[in-house]
């Protein structure tokens, strides 16, 4: 189970104007759960497109599976070298049942005839696997939006998927869902997949990431185990300068007169909010 599923490097995609991604490397382990961070615009999404097979990077850098070197034509060539990507939008069929949603796109499961008992035999399977019970003749436009997370993960599990992309898979989650998500991600190493992981998050990327690779404006600025970072260290390696924390939240708070505070806002990551006066009241 040691070692690489997936090496980039020099990685570099170029649009009109604008170098995406310059010389990035990327190292995916077997069964690890790898985090890809950075700000707005620092190539995460392009990266994860070159990935997918849905965008062609510039000539000069290599993509290697299971050490051997591969090209991306097309989706279907990184489907078929087991890599799987869950969009936000989780690219579902509402109107279709979760059994169709997880088999959708095996064409031995179709044909001249849809073959209904294969379907259901290989969705439950999946479903099996990651541990969840979900009625099979379900449209998943009934679902929850966690509920339909995870039948795409289990679409990557019907497609036997090495490595599976998660692009801010909690955004639209509960504590509770995300909690079941994780469940999920971590049985999932333990198979031997692996994930990488995309969200500004940072307290969820700590609670399940093994490495992070973090990109600054197009390119890479190292890997990282997870015990040599903390959230400021992460912070300073994303925005390329140090953010002292401290500083910034508790030295406004002593020279300025608080007008309105806001505690306990629904949102997890929002705990405090201070709004304060433009000039130091005079005393
Ligand atoms: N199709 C495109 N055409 C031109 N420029 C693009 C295109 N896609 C992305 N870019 C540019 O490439 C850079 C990297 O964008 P990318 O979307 O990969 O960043 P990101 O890290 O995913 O950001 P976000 O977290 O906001 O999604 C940005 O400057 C972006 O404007």
């Amino acid at each position: 189970m040691a070692g690489n599923f997936l090496e980039m490097a020099n990685m570099s995609k170029t649009y009109p104007g604008v170098r995406a991604l310059h010389n990035v490397s990327l190292e995916v382990r077997r069964g690890e759960v790898h985090a890809l961070v950075g700000e707005n615009g620092a190539g995460k999404s392009t990266l994860i497109k070159i990935l997918a097979g849905v965008i062609q990077p510039d000539p000069g850098g290599e993509l290697r599976i299971d050490g051997k070197p591969i090209v991306f034509h097309s989706a279907s060539d990184a489907i078929h070298q087991g890599i799987s990507v869950n969009y936000q939008d989780l690219s579902l069929f509402p109107n279709l049942s979760v059994a169709e949603n997880i088999t959708m796109g095996q064409s031995k499961l179709s044909g001249f005839r849809v073959k209904w008992s294969e379907i259901r035999k290989t969705a439950a399977s999946a479903l099996e696997r990651l541990g969840i019970s979900l009625d099979l003749h379900d449209p998943v436009e009934n679902l929850s939006i966690a509920k339909q997370q995870l039948v795409s993960i289990a679409r990557a599990i019907a497609f036997d998927a090495k490595l599976i992309i998660l692009d801010e898979p909690t955004s639209s989650l509960s504590s509770g869902e995300v909690e079941v998500l994780f469940r999920i991600i971590r049985e999932l190493k333990e198979k031997g997949i692996s994930i990488l992981f995309v969200s500004h998050k940072l307290d969820e990327l700590f609670a399940v990431s093994d490495r992070f690779t973090v990109l600054r404006d197009g390119q890479w600025v190292g890997c990282y185990e997870r015990e040599q970072l903390d959230q400021a260290k992460l912070i300073s390696l994303m925005v390329g300068r140090s953010i002292e924390y401290e500083k910034l939240v508790e030295e406004p708070f002593k020279t300025y007169e608080t007008v309105l505070e806001v505690s306990g806002l629904s949102k997890k990551e929002i705990s405090r909010i201070f709004i304060f006066r433009s000039e130091p009241e005079k005393s």
